[in-house]
């Protein structure tokens, strides 16, 4: 923008000087337009990036004064340290532990753009909920996401927002997830047999599991069943990885790529993939011919060709059938067939367009997927690591039925306290972001319109203020006795809050538990086989490599 402005208006000077009087401004004269518009052009660009770039943030921002991290680079503050950092949360929460009694904590990125991190539960209550429209979705963060996930709720903001929440809030509703049971309890026990076979593919008494890569594989199963009607079968005993990766079990998919390495190029890329991420969301930069981008394109082209198809497929079926007088609407129908339905019958998706169809499923895929799947890894990690919580754990879930139901698994008040401290310390949600849609004015600071504000689940979730010097012990009995901010919605922010709370969560927790009881009642998590690291940048905390041994325990069989 800056660039357009400067140009124009060094036009218009050089036009202007061209007709001045010769005694005032010979030298000018004595040169071509352009020639005086280049020079004027760049003085001028060179003053707007100073002012931009040093003076604003420095001398004039009313943010000045927020307290934030000093250490900068001259030209892009933060940007650096965050990329190079050990993990995506790890600078926000030194942030937080060195200001902790401020409201938002102001650091520089990019050309020393200034953000604020909401930093205190009242900056988190007005900016998630009492102003939560005047925050919206930053136009790089818009230009990111639609990239891998359409347009669907994430993009969506104000009115057309509160419509889609509304015409998807039934199939997120607990009676229609208590539906979901057998594909959760199923895919439970594939997940042991598939452990089973690596015990017996090793020496026959332990086993060791990759668990970004199992449950990554796992979780796409399940949301492959219950958003999509498909069995994706990622993760079945009896196949080896290299059937796993032909998609062989479900050939009616467009070949060419599958909905795991599909998602692997956005969740995994290599370093020239995630640095082109990146950069999308400033510049458009997938025209490069780069192999990186033609991965990116490759996958994202199948992935939209893929849903767009099921989405036809099945209102065709769905109305011949119904045209036929044949048609029976089955109890535990996916989310495609639900808001088919409902559309067919005027019912409460009725209006929604084949895009924003596809927006939402592209959506649900990328926002369930790796954020389960890590938050699977990360337990199987603590239990590995603390073997008195996973005694305590198995024996609260060995009290459940062969096939526990949704109202059986919530009556465990350990496995519910396991669950909220697996996500208090490793938070799948690195970071979301916000603009200030205007000017705006939140626990005293002026946060003029445009601001970008980035929101740390960790930065409550972590906080030693808030829960004390025990903060970063894993303690599952601490949910039994929460008392001050500790009770606030706004502290525990894994799934966020206000109309934007993860539509999910309820999705999430149950599939998640189901899951865990099952292996925990089946295998014993002996250690972590190998150091691992944290994958940064990200957009969930994925343990990449994070490797566990296991074994069976005596007495069950799935
Ligand atoms: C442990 C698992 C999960 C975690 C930690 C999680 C976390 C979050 C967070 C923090 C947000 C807010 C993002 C923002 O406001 O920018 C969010 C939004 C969302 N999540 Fe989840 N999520 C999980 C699982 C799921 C699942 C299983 C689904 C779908 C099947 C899902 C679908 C969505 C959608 C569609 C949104 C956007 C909601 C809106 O803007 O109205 N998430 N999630």
């Amino acid at each position: 923008m800056d660039f357009v402005i400067c140009a124009g208006v060094a036009f218009a000077e050089s036009l202007l000087l061209k007709r001045a009087p010769a005694s005032l401004f010979g030298e000018v004269r004595g040169s071509t337009t352009s020639q005086t518009a280049l020079t004027l052009f760049f003085l001028q660009y060179l003053v707007v990036k100073y002012y931009r770039i040093v003076a604003y943030p420095k001398y004039v921002s009313p943010l000045r004064h927020v307290p934030g991290p000093t250490d900068n680079h001259p030209l892009i503050g933060q940007a650096l340290n965050l990329i190079i950092a050990k993990t995506p949360t790890e600078l926000y929460i030194k942030w937080m532990r060195q200001y902790p009694d401020a409201p938002f904590i102001r650091y520089l990125t990019w050309a020393n753009t200034e953000v604020l991190v909401p930093n205190n539960l009242n900056a988190h209550r007005e900016v998630l909920q009492t102003q939560c429209y005047s925050f919206t979705k930053p136009n790089w963060f818009l230009r990111l996401v639609k990239e891998v996930a359409g347009h669907g709720l994430i993009l969506m903001e104000g009115d057309e927002h509160r419509a889609h929440r509304r015409m998807l809030a039934g199939p997120f509703s607990l009676k229609n997830i208590r539906k979901l049971e057998p594909i959760f309890q199923e895919k439970a026990k594939d997940i042991c047999r598939y452990f089973d076979q690596s015990i017996a593919e090793g020496d026959g008494k332990r086993g060791a599991i990759d668990c970004t890569t199992t449950f990554s594989k796992a979780i796409l199963d399940i949301m492959g069943s219950a958003i999509l009607g498909l069995d994706l079968n990622y993760v079945k005993p009896g196949e080896t990885s290299d059937d796993v990766s032909t998609q062989a079990n479900n050939s009616n998919l467009k070949p060419g790529c599958t909905f795991h390495e599909a998602y692997d190029v956005f969740f995994a890329p290599d370093t020239m993939g995630k640095i082109l991420l990146v950069v999308n969301g400033i510049m458009p930069v997938r025209w490069l011919p780069l192999q990186a981008n033609r991965e990116f394109l490759h996958a994202m082209g199948w992935l939209n060709d893929v849903l767009r198809t099921l989405i036809r497929d099945r209102y065709k079926q769905v109305s011949e059938s119904k045209a036929k007088n044949e048609y029976e609407s089955k109890d535990s129908r996916d989310l495609v067939t639900f808001i088919v339905e409902e559309n067919l019958t005027g019912g409460v998706t009725e209006g929604m367009g084949e895009e924003e169809f596809l927006g939402h499923l592209l959506e649900f895929m990328a926002a369930g997927h790796d954020t389960s799947a890590n938050m699977l890894s990360w337990s199987l990690y603590v239990l590995a690591t603390n073997q008195d919580i996973q005694e305590k754990l198995r024996n609260e879930v060995k009290t459940l039925p062969d096939s526990p139901s949704y109202t059986e698994l919530d009556k465990l008040s350990y496995l519910e306290n396991f669950c909220k401290e697996i996500l208090r310390l490793y938070s799948p949600s690195t970071t979301y972001q916000r603009g200030a849609e205007h000017d705006v004015v939140v626990e005293g600071v002026h946060i003029p319109k445009g601001t970008l504000l980035d929101l740390c689940p960790s930065v409550t979730l972590l906080n030693p203020l808030i829960w004390g010097e025990s903060v970063d012990e894993v303690d599952p009995d601490r949910w039994d006795s929460l008392e001050g901010d500790q009770t606030s919605l706004y502290t525990f922010s894994a799934f966020s809050n206000g109309p934007k709370i993860c539509i999910g969560k309820l999705f999430a927790m149950f599939e998640i538990k189901t899951i865990l009881a099952e292996m925990v009642r089946n295998f014993k998590f002996v250690e972590v086989a190998k150091p691992f690291a944290i994958e940064n940048p990200g957009f969930t905390l994925r343990p990449a490599g994070l490797e566990v041994r296991l074994e069976r325990l005596k007495g069950r069989d799935v």
